[in-house]
């Protein structure tokens, strides 16, 4: 059981790319911390700096107490899960788990109890004889798990450990995960590209781009309260509505602070399709342009009609004038309608109009 502690960790690569910015991030003892970003933040490369896999150009990293900066992988109390499960496929199920305890010296009796218990848990008790290709995607997370676990590790390294999976299984494995750490109560960090499988796994979040945090904190919270327009827009699905504060309809319907702000965020569960402008709020009219029926509710694409000027670039970035709208059931306005829709004042979210900065609405 353990800390891990960030403080101000840089990443230069040889030959100069700076891929890691001064990350500062505390993850408490028994804690799931979530890395995510798009592609290429820097995400893996801070995960494999912890594991010990990449050296540190700057900062420290702190495993329970201990700064583990020079120590050798092999001797910082981690154990990693990669994302192509890294088994030896000569290997029985039995002998992947207990290998790595086998070369430790551990004895034999100690190797078996805890081979046992940790296939006990996953759930691959039968399978201990069998050859990795003798099972599916799921049963070889499972091994590979399997094999962090023996280790009894003060904290587990997941690599977007689910993304080789369809995506039925990745769901069932990450309630998998997410249980498991509850139960062993081993403090962990978890790099995924998804934000959904961020959102439900982390009691910490950390979102990530270009080698830098964008903010830190309880997913729900980061979900509710996002710091930039970056997060706003990379955490939900589909994404937050941006518009400028500066378009005629949406700043006649601001107080003179609002407008100032530059960037007016929705999400598009937040709006509601009404003919009354509710006080406080804003109300867009829009021309309904596509629908889709998702199960229990329904996305309205629409167009508003004034084009406005593109806001700050961000990754789930909507084509400017184009709103996203999320309501629940299957009844939808006809294609080509004319709706209006609106949303109140708890549910604006204001950003400066570099989209660096949130704002009280
Ligand atoms: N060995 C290396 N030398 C130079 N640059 C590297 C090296 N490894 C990674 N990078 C660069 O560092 C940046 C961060 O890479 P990293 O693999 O950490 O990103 P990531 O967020 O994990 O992305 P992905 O989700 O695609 O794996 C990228 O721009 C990448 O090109």
């Amino acid at each position: 059981m353990a800390n891990v502690t960030l403080r101000n960790v840089r990443k230069t690569y040889t030959g100069g790319f700076e891929a890691i910015k001064g990350v500062n991030v505390d993850v408490a003892d028994g804690q799931f911390c979530v890395l995510v970003g798009p592609s290429g933040c820097g995400k893996s490369t801070l995960l494999r700096m912890v594991a010990g896999l990449e050296t540190v150009t700057g900062g420290e990293i702190d495993i329970g107490g201990r700064v583990v900066n020079q120590i050798e992988p092999a001797d910082r109390d981690i154990a990693m899960v990669f994302q192509n499960y890294a088994l030896y496929p000569h290997m029985s199920v039995y002998n992947n788990m207990a290998y790595g305890l086998r070369n430790r010296g551990m004895a034999e009796t100690e190797v078996k109890s805890r081979v046992e218990e940790a296939a006990r848990v996953l759930e691959l008790t039968s399978m201990l004889e069998r050859k990795p290709r003798q099972l599916s995607g799921g049963q070889r997370q499972r091994v590979a798990m399997g094999r962090a676990i023996v280790r009894q590790p003060k904290v587990f390294l997941f690599d977007e450990p689910l993304s080789n999976l369809d995506a039925k299984l990745r769901i069932a494995m990450r309630v998998e995960i997410r249980k498991l750490q509850r139960r062993l109560n081993t403090t962990s960090i978890y790099v995924t590209h998804d934000q959904l499988e961020a959102m439900t796994l982390a009691d910490v979040l950390v979102v990530m781009n270009g080698g830098q945090v964008e903010q830190v904190g309880n997913p729900l919270a980061i979900y509710e309260k996002p710091a930039t327009t970056f997060v706003a827009s990379f955490i939900g699905a589909p994404p937050m509505n941006l518009m400028s504060t500066r378009a005629d309809e949406i700043k006649s319907q601001l107080n003179g602070a609002a407008t100032e702000a530059g960037i007016l965020g929705i999400r598009p569960e937040d709006f509601v399709i009404t003919d009354q402008t509710p006080a406080g709020g804003v109300a867009l009219p829009l021309t309904v342009e596509a629908i889709e029926r998702v199960g229990a509710e329904t996305f309205i694409y629409g167009s508003r009609e004034q084009e406005e000027q593109r806001v700050a670039a961000t990754p789930g970035e909507l084509p400017p004038g184009e709103v996203i709208v999320r309501i629940p059931g299957t009844e939808a306005p006809a294609i080509g309608a004319r709706i209006r829709v609106a949303a109140i004042r708890p549910k604006l979210h204001l950003f400066s109009g570099d989209g660096r900065t949130r704002l009280e609405a």
